[in-house]
C-alpha cells in the first residue's frame, strides 16, 4: 500500500475511491489530525485496511471488500481465496459478507473482471441512494426544533457517502427538524470524537462532542428527543448489533422516555440470524483500550477486555429505518413483513 493525498470537495466526502486498477482508500486512523490516502492493488491489501480500521464501518467495508474482489480478478488471481480472506477480515458487520456473497454469486455465473467491477459499482450506487432514501425517511420522524444524539461515526467515512444516522441527521437539519447534535466521543477508537465530529464541522451543523460517560446525564436534562444510531447486523427479530455503548445508550433513553432508531440499508439486515444472541461479537486487541493516540494510559501490566460491539434488543429499540421503509417496535413478524425474500 502506498500513501497519497487526493483532494476532496468540501461537501461530499468519498472515503472508498475505485481508480480502475487500484482501489484509493481515506485513511481513518488518522483523521481528523491528518487526510492520508492508501492505495489498495491487491486483495490482501484490502483485508488487511479493513481489519486495521483504515476503512471502517458496516457499509465502506462490504464495498471496499467488493473492490478487493475486482482487483484479484484484474490480476487473475484465486478468488476462492480473496473471497475467503476478505470474508474473515472482521466478523460482526453483516454487509461485509453480503457484498462478497453478491460478488461470488456473479463470479459462479461466470462473471469476468469487467462485469466484477459493474457490480461492485453498483453495490456502492446502491448503498449512496439508499443513505439518501433513508435520510428522508428517518428525518420525517423528528417534530421540529428536536436535539439529537448519535454514536460512533455513520457518515459518509462509514459508506458510500451521506450515512445512514448521520444521513438522517444531514436531512434532519436541512429540513429544520434537528435543532442540535450530540455526538459521543466513543472510546476507545473514538469514532465519535475523531470522525463524526470532523464531518459535522465540515458540514456546518451546530454539535457538541459529549463524553460516553455524559449521555445518561445529556438525555435526563430534555436536550433531546432521540438517540439515532447505525448498525453492523440487524437480526431476523430486529436485535441490533453496533457499536459498543449503543446497548446501554437505548437502556438509558427508553428510561428517560428518548425515542431510538436504527438507521441501516438493507445489506445490514441478516435474516438467517434469528437473534442477536447468534450474532458474533468482534473483540479487538486490549492495546486499543489501554492506549489513547498511541501514548499508554495505563499501568505496564493491566489487562482489559476490548469487545467492539454490542447487541441491542429490538424491545428497545422505536424505529429501523430502512431503505425499504420504516419499521417500528420491531419484531419478528415485522421484520418478516419487510424483509421475507
Ligand atoms: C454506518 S456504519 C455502521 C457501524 O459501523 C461502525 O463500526 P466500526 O467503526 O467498528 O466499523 C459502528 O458500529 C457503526 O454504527
Amino acid at each position: 500500500m502506498t500513501s497519497t493525498h487526493s483532494p476532496q470537495t468540501h461537501d461530499t466526502i468519498r472515503a472508498v475511491q475505485w481508480h480502475g486498477d487500484h482501489l484509493r482508500l481515506l485513511d481513518q486512523r488518522l483523521l481528523p489530525a491528518e487526510e492520508r490516502w492508501l492505495d489498495c492493488h491487491d486483495a490482501t491489501a484490502v483485508t488487511q485496511a479493513i481489519k486495521d480500521l483504515a476503512v471502517r464501518g458496516a457499509p465502506a467495508i462490504g464495498i471496499a471488500a467488493a473492490w478487493g474482489v475486482v482487483l484479484a480478478a484484474q490480476q487473475g488471481a484465486a478468488l476462492d481465496q480473496a473471497l475467503a480472506q476478505l470474508r474473515a477480515a472482521r466478523p460482526t458487520a453483516v454487509n461485509l459478507m453480503w457484498a462478497l456473497d453478491r460478488m461470488k454469486t456473479r463470479i459462479t455465473a461466470g462473471a469476468d473482471a469487467a462485469a466484477l467491477e459493474r457490480e461492485a459499482q453498483a453495490i456502492q450506487d446502491e448503498d449512496l441512494a439508499a443513505n439518501r432514501h433513508m435520510g428522508e425517511l428517518g428525518a420525517a420522524l423528528i417534530a421540529p426544533g428536536s436535539g439529537v444524539m448519535t454514536h460512533c461515526n455513520t457518515g459518509s467515512l462509514a459508506t458510500s457517502g451521506y450515512g445512514t444516522a448521520l444521513g438522517v441527521i444531514r436531512a434532519g437539519v436541512a429540513a429544520g427538524r434537528i435543532a442540535h447534535v450530540y455526538a459521543g466521543e466513543t472510546r476507545p477508537w473514538q469514532q465519535g470524537a475523531r470522525l463524526t465530529m470532523w464531518e459535522l464541522v465540515r458540514d456546518g451543523i451546530p454539535a457538541k462532542l459529549i463524553a460516553d460517560s455524559a449521555a445518561s446525564h445529556l438525555m435526563k436534562s430534555g436536550a433531546v428527543k432521540w438517540v439515532i444510531v447505525g448498525a453492523d447486523r440487524i437480526a431476523a427479530n430486529g436485535d441490533t448489533a453496533n457499536k459498543i455503548g449503543t446497548y446501554q445508550l437505548a437502556i438509558a433513553a427508553r428510561h428517560h422516555g428518548v425515542k431510538f432508531m436504527v438507521v441501516a440499508p438493507s445489506s445490514t439486515v441478516d435474516m438467517a440470524t434469528v437473534s442477536g444472541d447468534d450474532i458474533e461479537i468482534e473483540l479487538r486487541d486490549a492495546a486499543e483500550l489501554l492506549s489513547v493516540a498511541g501514548r499508554r494510559t495505563v499501568v505496564e501490566g493491566a489487562q482489559a477486555w476490548n469487545p467492539v460491539f454490542d447487541v441491542t434488543p429490538a424491545a428497545l429499540i422505536d424505529a429501523i429505518v430502512t431503505e425499504r421503509g420504516v419499521i417500528e417496535q420491531p419484531s419478528t413478524e415485522r421484520m418478516r413483513a419487510v424483509f421475507a425474500g
